[in-house]
């Protein structure tokens, strides 16, 4: 019986292989804002969105759209991983470093914000909403530190799965975009 640790871990690389073809076929569409979502967007409103590593989901897209509904954006900023991540002010062309990641983020006297949405990167997310994402924890943390914040989480539509490996501190999500279109259980 594997664990499951060893399931996510073992779901974990299925997706990532079965993303790399996604993107690499080419094609794909821009994710762009869905109607549902730009109901909650007003002037001032923070979004967390973040900077795609490799074949993942670009929030750029909506980001931008969401800006020029006056939304403020910030970015995911980790200093060490004992350190909870935090969300710093970004906008397009501002200067970035590089993490330890290797994922560039904001310089660390950006203005430090609290998101009312936080867009999420992850892996493979399933109907009932349930997200799993790289392993380290850093989302999970966030979310429960954001309690407030609506939680979107950000994909390519190939990465739902039948039954996402939940754990006691995995909280579902609010909402998946994706190149298709919004999923969400609730009213948002
Ligand atoms: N674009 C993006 N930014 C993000 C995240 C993310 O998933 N995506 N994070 C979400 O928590 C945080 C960074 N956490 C990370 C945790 C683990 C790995 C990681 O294990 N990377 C693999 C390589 C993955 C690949 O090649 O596709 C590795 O190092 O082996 C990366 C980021 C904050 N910023
Ligand atoms: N609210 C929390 N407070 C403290 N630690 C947490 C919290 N939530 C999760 N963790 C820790 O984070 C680690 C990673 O959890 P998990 O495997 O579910 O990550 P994930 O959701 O797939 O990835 P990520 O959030 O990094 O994208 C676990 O070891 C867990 O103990």
């Amino acid at each position: 019986m594997k664990s499951l640790a060893e399931e996510k871990q073992a779901l974990r690389r299925e997706i990532r292989s079965l993303r790399r073809g996604f993107v690499m076929a080419g094609g794909l569409p821009d994710i762009a804002l869905p109607a549902l979502l730009e109901r909650r967007i007003a002037k001032g409103t923070v979004i967390a969105a973040y900077l795609p590593m490799r074949f993942e989901a670009d929030p750029g897209p909506l980001a931008q759209r969401a800006r020029e509904l006056g939304a403020r954006i910030a970015l995911p900023y980790i200093e060490t991983p004992a350190v909870p991540m935090r969300f710093l002010e970004w906008t397009p062309g501002d200067e970035t470093e590089v993490n330890n990641h290797a994922i560039r983020q904001p310089l660390r006297h950006a203005e430090e914000l609290v998101p009312d949405i936080i867009l999420t990167p992850l892996l493979a997310f399933d109907d009932a909403l349930h997200r799993l994402g790289q392993g380290r924890g850093y989302y999970d943390r966030a979310f429960a530190h954001f309690g407030n914040a609506l939680r979107v989480g950000v994909a390519w539509s190939i990465q739902e799965v039948p039954a996402v490996p939940v754990e006691s501190w995995d909280e579902p999500l609010d909402a998946v975009v994706t190149e298709r279109g919004l999923f969400s259980k609730a009213a948002l």
